[in-house]
């Protein structure tokens, strides 16, 4: 019995194009041997940081110059590099259910960072200006991991709460835009920023695979000042032939090519997989943040722990991961049985399968 996988952590390795990107590799080697020893530019390569300018403007409305654009093998690095541009004891705030790896690393870099709760718009204003933090990191264009989309009222809301002082940021952590189901992308809260307030994140771990190691900031113009100043002599932490083989394969029109056809390719497997559970659960289930992504929150009705779910799920070899790791601080909520379905490794041939052990798994 071979695994199925509902893992929100990665991406479909068997559809990607390896071979257009070893041609693109191919090239760099050819034609830009020499610039690998150029490992100077804190930011990264310029031609590469030009290119992601044009990408993101086009796909997420993103204002930016390349010389506002730093690159990073993750997003963790940029945020090490982020919270050093602030004053020292500046706040930190995030959502939670929110993204434990950052909660965690904020800590572990004796950052004080306090936790906001989050409603069916996202991120909570009022638990904002109640905690009156300086920075605000938040997931409005797919919240991680409830995967709740943040209007536009909301995103402008969160916008005039910066704009009312100095000392305030908001970080906006785009990781998974580049998949929407129902309606249009909204375009980036930094798009609707007049203000610089708006530090926007990225990354291709989700469009392209998630082992590249290539994430993205954009500062705003005046934290460059403060950024070149600090971190004039460091060293990039991207590869210098990953970066300039992303680079050829977004100039190319690659990457363009291969979001519209995952696109194409995850949004038919969401579907069935959507029908598949709605016909084996029916209304013991509630599902959440599907419009966009590469995963959707579940909810079942059952007398079953989610631990003891977890370990049937294991039985039954279908790779699950429960909410529960990601209730940063408020303990009560997690009392719902909430499981996170990520579809990008799963392929339409094992989804019914997959649905048929999951049931096992919970009411078997
Ligand atoms: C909210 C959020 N912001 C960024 C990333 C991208 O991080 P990086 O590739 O290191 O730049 C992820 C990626 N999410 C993890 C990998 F998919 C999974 C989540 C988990 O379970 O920790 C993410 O959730």
């Amino acid at each position: 019995k071979h695994w199925i996988s509902f893992s929100h952590m990665a991406t479909d390795t068997t559809q990607f194009p390896f071979d257009r990107w070893v041609h693109c590799e191919q090239r760099v080697i050819k034609h830009s041997r020499e610039q690998m020893n150029n490992i100077k530019h804190p930011q990264g390569l310029y031609s590469v940081r030009e290119s992601i300018c044009r990408l993101i403007s086009l796909t997420r409305g993103v204002k930016c110059f390349p010389e506002q654009v730093v690159l990073g093998a993750g997003t963790h690095f940029l945020m090490q590099m982020f919270i050093r541009l602030l004053p020292e004891n500046s706040t930190f705030s995030m959502e939670d259910p929110g993204y434990k790896r950052i909660y965690t690393f904020l800590k572990n870099e004796q950052v004080h960072v306090k936790t906001f709760g989050i409603d069916e718009k996202g991120a909570s204003i009022n638990d904002i200006r109640r905690l009156n933090p300086n920075i605000v990191y938040i997931t409005p264009s797919h919240q991680f991991p409830t995967g709740r989309l943040m209007p536009i009222a909301r995103r402008v809301q969160i916008l005039n709460w910066a704009m009312e002082s100095n000392h305030r940021y908001i970080l906006e952590d785009d990781y998974d835009s580049e998949f929407k189901y129902e309606s249009d992308t909204i375009p980036a809260l930094q798009s609707l920023d007049t203000f610089e307030k708006v530090i926007y994140m990225g990354c291709f771990s989700k469009s392209l695979m998630p082992g590249l190691r290539v994430s993205y900031m954009i500062l705003p113009q005046h934290l460059l000042y403060v950024f070149r100043k600090k971190y004039a002599d460091f060293f990039q932490s991207c590869s210098v032939l990953t970066q300039l083989t992303l680079q050829e394969f977004i100039d190319s029109g690659e990457y363009q090519k291969h979001i519209k056809r995952m696109k194409q390719l995850y949004q038919e497997r969401r579907e069935m997989l959507i029908k598949t559970l709605e016909i084996h659960f029916g209304d013991q289930m509630t599902i959440e943040g599907a419009n966009a992504g590469l995963h959707f929150r579940i909810t079942f009705t059952t007398g079953r722990t989610t631990e003891h779910i977890l370990k049937r799920a294991k039985e039954e070899k279908i790779e699950l991961y429960s909410m529960n790791p990601f209730y940063l601080t408020n303990t009560e909520s997690n009392q719902e049985t909430s499981f996170i379905l990520g579809f990008a490794k799963l392929p339409k041939e094992h989804i019914h399968e997959g649905v048929k052990r999951l049931y096992r798994a919970i009411y078997g």
